[in-house]
């Protein structure tokens, strides 16, 4: 029988009713009693990292689970992580850069309601977590919930209490899981390389959402204060008006001095493409920009984190690291290679 280990981050899973609403009470072991049928398909241990609502999870927490997978890597045959939903993708985007090639799975899973409640998603998203980390042809990092299964880096919560929580964006799930059988809709090769674990994420990433008639006295500040902007724009990208000449002077000013800018899009489906209109072609044209193209904003954040974990590193090495895929994060810079 597969040795799995759960680890606890708490979440609603874990989460039992106090004066001041939800709030993470349960243990690992606590949770795991709710699912007896597990006993059926792997043998069991867990431990636990913190018991946080994980709008509190920070990047210290992704290196405490990323240590705690390494320290028990060769004891275990695969790692079951539950895990709040509210930052849920952050968490598995950011384990995929940091755990790479695991030829052992690292399931990452929640619920919208506490295991303890009658009706819940929290047993079957548990025990689909259990079936998918104790299955041999699983690996890398992924999310299971409601049934689905999405590769680490493409899951993005798009609903606050539905049960279907997560989609796959712009990648299909890469497999589902219907009364405990396993469905794979994407075969992947097996790991070619040792697994390896980094830890050093640095987090001066700010987000910058645009909106129609934005001041661009934020700019300078922003630049100032972050060695990465990822601008969310409308659409396909580009920069406003009312932002462009500011943009200019401080590209410029900072140009060849460690900072980034990614831009990718509001919009959640089908991704970027600076090329198709003026506001972005331009822009695209004049400066060293990286583009988001069909990755997810939490893929985007967390690999730029990653990437300047590693060092400063000139724009044209940032480039060529930010558009080498990992764990299916990114198809759209293939898709411009082929096509020259
Ligand atoms: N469904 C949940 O898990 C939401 C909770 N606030 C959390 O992210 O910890």
């Amino acid at each position: 029988m597969k040795r799995i280990l759960m680890i606890g981050t708490g979440g609603t899973i874990a989460s039992t009713q106090t004066e001041y609403g939800l709030a993470p009470g349960l243990t690992p072991a606590d949770i795991l009693s709710y699912i007896p049928a597990v006993r059926q398909v792997c043998e069991v241990d867990t431990i636990q990292v913190c018991n946080l609502d994980s709008t509190n999870v920070t990047p210290e927490h992704w290196r405490l689970l990323a240590r705690s997978v390494e320290e028990n890597y060769e004891a275990y045959d695969g790692f079951v992580i539950c895990h709040g939903t509210d930052t849920l993708a952050y968490t598995a985007a950011a384990l995929s850069y940091m755990i790479r090639n695991s030829a052992k799975p690292i399931v990452i899973t929640g619920a919208q309601k506490p295991i303890q409640m009658d009706v819940t998603d929290a047993r079957t998203n548990l025990l689909d977590s259990f079936i998918y980390a104790a299955d041999h042809e699983s690996q890398n990092v992924n999310i299971v919930f409601d049934g689905k299964v999405i590769a680490g880096t493409r899951a993005k919560k798009e609903r606050a209490k539905s049960y279907d929580a997560f989609s796959s964006i712009n990648f299909p799930y890469l497999a589902v899981i219907q009364e405990g059988m396993i469905v794979r809709y994407i075969k992947e090769p097996p790991c070619a390389a040792p697994v390896g674990f980094s830890y050093d994420m640095k987090d001066s990433v700010y987000v910058l959402k645009l909106i129609p008639g934005m001041h661009a006295s934020i700019l300078p500040y922003l630049f100032e204060h972050y060695d990465c902007i990822v601008i969310e724009s409308f659409g396909v990208g580009g920069i406003p008006n009312t932002l462009v000449q500011e943009f200019y002077r401080e590209m410029k000013e900072w140009e060849g001095k460690g900072k980034y800018v990614v831009m990718t899009t509001q919009v959640a489906n089908e991704g970027s493409n600076m090329t198709v209109y003026e506001v972005g072609k331009r822009v695209k044209q004049d400066f060293k920009l990286l583009e988001a193209y069909d990755m997810t904003l939490e893929a985007v954040i967390t690999k730029m984190m990653w990437l300047m974990g590693k060092g400063r590193a000139a724009y044209e090495r940032m480039k060529e690291d930010f558009y080498t895929e990992i764990n299916h994060d990114i198809l759209f810079t293939k898709r411009l290679e082929r096509e020259g």
